[in-house]
């Protein structure tokens, strides 16, 4: 391990950098009213994220072992304090330029005046709202500010603290009532914890305020360059299908949103788009009348074959098999192989999660996410490994080619080829 000195010293140098920055461009030093880094340029932003990085490191270091694991045990208590800002809706009762006292927030929430001020200064140890020490009236920070002001950020704090978090804490149950390989995705936490029988989408189905805020938390988490679709024009030669004829089947493809990026970035490939019957006649009615000639959706559900008439170019998936257990993810990619030939590809694009351990604050991601697909689905993120596993134990003629994460993007490609060997087509 690096000295203490030398450690700081990196960050000294990556904080220099970020200053040098905002100082020569008039933008204010960074403060927990104001979150001046996120107008940093793109190349500065890698910058930025390694001196988080690199704070943690040396923030761990420095609180020491016991006090380092203690911070992850007592986790919880930071969680829920921000639970009950968000369940009373707190942040909404504190004008964005102003203050509110204690009483007052009370008052527009119904929560106890007492519950504010205990629950809000925990929140303040976050720095999610902050208290004016002489009227002792709570005022916004950027956190808190954002909660108020930004849907999607608060439906992604919601969805974490007051769905999938207390959850999790059924996922152990899971385990000892069906087993560490419980694979069913009507016996997962999340349908313990809400008491049903019922998987969580299908639960969602019933519950559509729950459901709306799903929807507005993915897009939160889906937003920036990190997740751009230009990544997947990157991530495979798209020019070496792209003839007159080719098809793509997107499976389970739910709106189009993939196939619509790919049919803007190609020039003859068709996109046919399969998924379940809501799905496809709501999508088929929103499709934008200038990808008509390109895109169809067809009724098909991804647990029965394909019927292998035709094959296509490709098929691609993208957030269906992190989605499934092993068990089902090999049903998925057994109905695909009616249609399989020598040249087809399948595309896999998905987060592939480093077979390592990571510690970093933005590599951690793929291991929380891993954690959320267990909770909610008993399913998993998986390595490239285990990509490759699942896909031979299905049909040895699957090849896995290429697993490309192309630099800056979160999500990778695995690119599959078939291989028709007549030993193992026997
Ligand atoms: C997480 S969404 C991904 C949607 C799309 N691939 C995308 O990336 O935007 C999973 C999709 O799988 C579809 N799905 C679930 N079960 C299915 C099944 N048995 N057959 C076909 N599609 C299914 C859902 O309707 C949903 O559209």
């Amino acid at each position: 391990m690096p000295s203490l000195t030398s450690m700081a010293e990196s960050i000294l140098a990556r904080a220099k950098k970020l200053d040098n920055y905002l100082e020569a461009t008039n933008i204010a030093y960074p403060s927990f009213d104001d979150d001046t880094l996120d107008r940093l340029p793109d190349e500065l932003q890698d910058e930025r994220w390694a001196l988080a990085n690199d704070v943690n490191e040396l923030k761990q270091l420095s609180r020491g072992a016991a006090h380092t694991t203690l911070d992850c045990a007592f986790s919880w208590t930071d969680a829920v304090g921000l639970r009950v800002v968000y369940r009373y809706k707190l942040a909404n009762t504190v004008p964005l330029d102003g203050t509110a006292s204690y009483a007052e927030i009370a008052a527009a929430s119904g929560l106890k005046e007492d519950l504010c001020r205990r629950f809000i200064r925990l929140a303040m140890g976050s720095h999610v709202f902050t208290e004016d020490l002489e009227t002792r009236c709570v005022r916004h920070t950027a956190s808190s500010r954002l909660l108020a002001t930004d849907q999607s950020f608060y439906d992604a704090v919601g969805i974490e603290i007051d769905e999938f978090g207390p959850a999790s804490s059924k996922l152990i149950d899971v385990w000892e009532k069906h087993g560490q390989d419980a694979n069913e995705p009507n016996h997962s936490a999340v349908s313990m914890f809400n008491e049903t029988e019922k998987t969580f989408f299908d639960f969602l189905a019933s519950q559509p305020e729950r459901a709306r805020r799903f929807g507005g938390a993915m897009r939160h988490f889906t937003k920036g360059d990190s997740w751009d679709l230009r990544h997947l024009l990157a991530s495979f030669d798209w020019k070496s299908i792209d003839r007159p004829g080719a098809q793509v089947v997107d499976i389970g493809g739910g709106n189009g949103q993939i196939s619509q990026y790919l049919a803007r970035h190609t020039k003859h490939v068709r996109y046919i788009v399969h998924d379940l019957s809501h799905v496809v006649s709501q999508a088929r009615s929103q499709l934008p009348s200038d990808l008509k000639d390109r895109i169809e959706f067809v009724e098909h559900d991804f647990f029965t074959p394909q019927t292998g008439e035709t094959a296509p170019a490709a098929f691609i998936m993208r957030y269906i098999l992190h989605n499934w257990a092993d068990k089902y993810a090999t049903r998925i990619l057994q109905n695909l192989v009616p249609a399989m030939r020598k040249g087809t590809k399948l595309l896999i694009y998905e987060y592939v999660l480093e077979d390592r351990p990571v510690t970093d604050l933005t590599g951690r991601f793929g291991f929380q996410m891993d954690a959320i697909m267990a909770t909610i689905c008993n399913a998993k993120e998986r390595t490239a490994a285990e990509y490759e596993h699942i896909l031979k134990s299905t049909d040895p003629r699957y090849v896995v080619e290429a697993v490309c994460r192309p630099e800056g993007s979160t999500m990778s490609i695995v690119e599959v080829g078939w291989e028709e060997n007549e030993q193992l087509s026997h």
